[in-house]
């Protein structure tokens, strides 16, 4: 599925739709933090899941029971609607 941009006023209306995401740099973030090492990795497990099907990946960090995440659309510069679907897919492995 090819990544369609997002236009200046869907990015405007993404903190409404996304509440759990801000807009940092230009990419969607969100931090999380977990139990322990186990819980934030069981959740990086099901968001590789999700994001191998939809074939869109997050760029992300993790230590011990921190996930930090940002997402962007490397094949057009920008976000697109898949890193909507991507957040509202991650917010569903939480
Ligand atoms: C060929 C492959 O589907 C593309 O390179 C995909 C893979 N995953 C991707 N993930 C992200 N975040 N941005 C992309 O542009 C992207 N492109």
């Amino acid at each position: 599925m090819a990544a369609q941009p997002l236009t200046p006023s869907q990015i405007a209306a993404l903190p409404a739709d996304l509440p759990q995401w801000t807009l940092r740099e230009g990419k969607l973030h969100r931090e999380l933090r977990f139990a322990d090492f186990s819980a934030a990795f069981g959740f990086m497990a099901r968001v590789a899941l999700a994001a191998e099907s939809l074939g869109h990946h997050p760029e992300w960090c993790n230590v011990w029971n921190r996930v930090t995440i940002n997402l962007t659309t490397h094949d057009t510069g920008g976000l697109s609607d898949l890193d909507v679907e991507l957040a509202r897919r991650i917010d569903a492995c939480v």
